[in-house]
């Protein structure tokens, strides 16, 4: 996004606008919302994005500045408010609502000890409405309109039980109360079976419900809707006679309204997000919907110098409920191409707004989740994303028995090569192997990757370039750079000291593990333990492919040795035949070996002097990396571990190290530096 220019960032402000005022049309105006809210969420958050990065672009209809939806066309009568109505600012997560908390002491020049009590109570999921007494007596209900302006719904409330003509003694003389006119969901269900029967319309939530049912121009209704109240402020009054957030609302309380059960006064943030958790528990028993918890400053004061923002006011913030699932539109479907050329298909998604993040992307794993599911570009889908987990689709509502399934691509998009799925597979490859540049450079990308040959400096722009270049066919060609370095530097971004480094660190891996760099080269079955595994009964590198090519013969004792080592089955030995018959791979391997001399692999477990032994890796390593540290470890017999415990045997610590060699010390465990553990491994052969 930071690429964005300011052309584009201005064009697509000004389609945000546009799409937001829209929906704001359909659900405050016509109850009739054609987004989910956690699309429309996305749209806003998107929106806020744009204008904290390009500030002058800030429009003067921006979405950022509009409360609700103005009522012209409203066929109900017109309120001002005397005081305005407004928004609330949101959060998702804990972070936000820190940022919250300590923008307000900011603000206040508060210093850290001294607490700011704040309020919290649950955030009702309807619509507000400000009624006005005059003398005890209720004048005027309105509806918050666009914040200015509202609708007037004074005949409708009437017939609102919770909503008190009168007022006891003693209130101001003229008091505004706000709240929220809701549905429970008992009522929203009952209402919406008796619409079906009747072939009237019907309502996507109680929060629909409850405005349709209130904004009608006939109040006998509204008199048959089971509505509901309860108040969370106050708007206008000739006197506000408390102090606090929290005493006004218990004086509210007392003049008859139902308030939250929740509301309490808490001082810190980790006593506001227990209660928000304790709400978020209780809220599947609730018998009314929440989508989160409001919190304002209690001290009235603090209110009054804090004051408002564009649409909300500094002191609240409602801290949403992160839905876990949401219906959005499957736009696309694209099919990448994987290392091993797997064709994934990926869901491109009308943003939306899940577990608190805006997901756009998501994976629909392979051709038979594709027709599960039923889906193709168009439908509407549920997804799902709990926690750290990657969003799925969970469900297709857009279902029809009479319509032809996705077609999967039986070609490569990428290269054009056949795509087919194996006898009892699901997914579906391409065929084009070392030909495909979508597995060539995802291979060489696996290649250099850390857990491989571990070469720094490759990223994968740097590959796609040179791979797009013709500088890097195949593995080979990486120790072949150096001939380069000229036509390198040449190119925009390379400085001597960039290329140097770069050339350096491949020379550094001439003699790379073996095993490494058969994980490296990319076989189906053989990952990183398997290539161990099988480097640690063969030795030689070189020596694998010609026993997989006997196993693949025929040569049942060669077959034999693969299958005998622990861990190493029948896939791993088929695999391994594959690629060495396949021409193109024996000649990217023959050039492989012509380039490097890996040394024999060996593991020491009777002379090594840590064999058996638990070695802990701690602070800076400076010549390895610690996954390096870690198989040499595994090399001489020892086990790496991550943690100091009584079982440690020796703890290497480097610059920097902490907590781990405080507890070694402590523990009295053996402790060497890098130098040390390098004297090991080099006397270890
Ligand atoms: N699906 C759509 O197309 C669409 C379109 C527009 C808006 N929306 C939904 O409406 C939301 C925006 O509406 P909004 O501007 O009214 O913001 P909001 O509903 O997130 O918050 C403000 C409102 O919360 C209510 N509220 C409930 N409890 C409260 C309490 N304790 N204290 C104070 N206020 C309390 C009040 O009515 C107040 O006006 C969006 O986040 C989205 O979920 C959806
Ligand atoms: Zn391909």
């Amino acid at each position: 996004m930071n690429n964005l220019t300011e052309a584009e960032a201005a064009n697509e402000l000004m389609r945000l606008a546009k799409a937001i005022a829209k929906h704001d049309r359909l659900y405050h105006a016509e109850d009739d919302p054609e987004i989910s809210d956690q699309e429309y969420d996305a749209l806003v958050r998107r929106n806020a994005e744009l204008e904290a990065l390009f500030p002058h672009l800030i429009r003067e209809d921006s979405p950022s500045k509009k409360v609700g939806h103005e009522i012209a066309a409203s066929p109900l009568g017109k309120v001002t408010h005397e005081v305005r109505m407004m928004s609330l600012d949101n959060a998702f997560n804990r972070e936000e609502v820190e940022e919250w908390a300590a923008r307000i002491r900011r603000f206040l020049s508060l210093d850290e000890c001294e607490p700011v009590a704040i309020t919290a109570e649950d955030k009702i999921d309807g619509l507000s409405c400000s009624l006005r007494y005059e003398n005890g007596k209720l004048v005027r209900a309105a509806t918050r309109g666009d914040g200015q302006v509202g609708e007037d719904v004074t005949p409708n409330v009437a017939h609102i039980a919770d909503i008190p003509q009168e007022l006891p003694e003693g209130v101001p003389e003229v008091f505004e109360v706000r709240g929220e006119v809701y549905m429970s969901k008992a009522d929203f269900t009952a209402l919406n079976a008796a619409q079906e029967e009747a072939g009237g319309k019907l309502f996507a939530n109680p929060r629909n419900a409850a405005a349709g049912s209130l904004r009608q121009k006939d109040a006998s209704v509204t008199a048959k809707r089971p509505l509901k109240f309860w108040a969370y402020g106050w708007g206008a009054a000739s006197e506000v006679p408390c102090e606090s957030q929290h005493d006004m609302m218990r004086m509210i309380e007392r003049c008859g309204f139902p308030v939250s059960p929740f509301l309490t006064v808490s001082d810190s943030v980790d006593a506001m997000i227990a209660h928000y958790e304790e709400i978020g528990r209780r809220r599947p028993d609730l018998d009314y919907e929440i989508d989160g918890v409001v919190y304002k400053v209690d001290r009235l004061d603090y209110q009054r110098r804090l004051g408002f923002v564009a649409k909300a006011p500094r002191w609240a913030l409602a801290h949403k409920f992160p839905a876990e699932r949401a219906e959005t539109t499957l736009e696309a479907i694209d099919i990448q191409v994987g290392r091993t050329g797997k064709l994934t298909p990926v869901g491109r998604l009308a943003p939306v707004l899940v577990g608190g993040v805006t997901v756009t992307n998501v994976t629909l794993h392979n051709r038979d989740e594709i027709e599960r599911l039923g889906v193709r570009p168009g439908d509407r889908v549920v997804i799902q994303r709990a926690g750290d987990v990657i969003p799925q689709v969970v469900d297709n509502l857009t279902r029809e028995a009479q319509r032809d399934p996705f077609a999967f691509p039986d070609k490569c998009p990428e290269c054009g090569s056949e795509a087919v799925a194996e006898e009892g597979e699901v997914d579906v490859r391409c065929t084009g192997g070392l030909i495909c540049p979508a597995q060539r450079t995802q291979r060489l990308e696996h290649f250099v990757s850390r857990k491989a040959l571990d070469i720094d400096g490759f990223g994968s722009k740097t590959i796609a370039q040179f791979f797009a270049l013709g500088w890097l066919e195949s593995p080979a060609d990486i120790y072949r750079l150096k001939d380069r370095r000229d036509e390198v530097l040449a190119l925009e971004g390379w400085q001597d000291k960039s290329v140097d480094n770069l050339l350096a660190a491949v020379e550094n891996k001439r003699r790379p593990d073996a095993a490494r760099l058969l994980f490296g080269l990319g076989i189906r079955h053989v990952g990183e333990v398997t290539a161990r595994d099988l480097m640690k009964n063969v030795h030689e590198l070189s020596a694998i492919r010609s026993i997989a090519e006997r196993a693949r013969a025929g040569d049942e004792d060669a077959a034999a040795e693969l299958t005998s080592i622990d861990g190493i089955g029948p896939s791993v030995v088929e695999a391994l035949g594959d690629f060495f018959h396949e021409p193109h791979n024996v000649a990217v391997w023959k050039d492989l070996l012509g380039q490097i001399d890996p040394p024999r692999y060996e593991v020491e477990t009777r002379d090594s002097p840590v064999a058996g032994k638990t070695v802990v890796f701690t602070g800076k390593l400076e010549t390895m990396s610690r996954d390096e540290a870690k198989a040499q470890a595994e090399r001489l017999g020892a086990k790496a571990s991550g943690s100091v415990s009584a079982k440690t045997d020796l703890l290497v610590a480097g610059p920097g190290a902490g907590s781990k060699l405080k507890k070694a010390q402590e523990l009295g465990i053996e402790t060497i530096d890098e130098a040390g553990w390098a004297k090991i491994v080099a006397e270890a052969g």
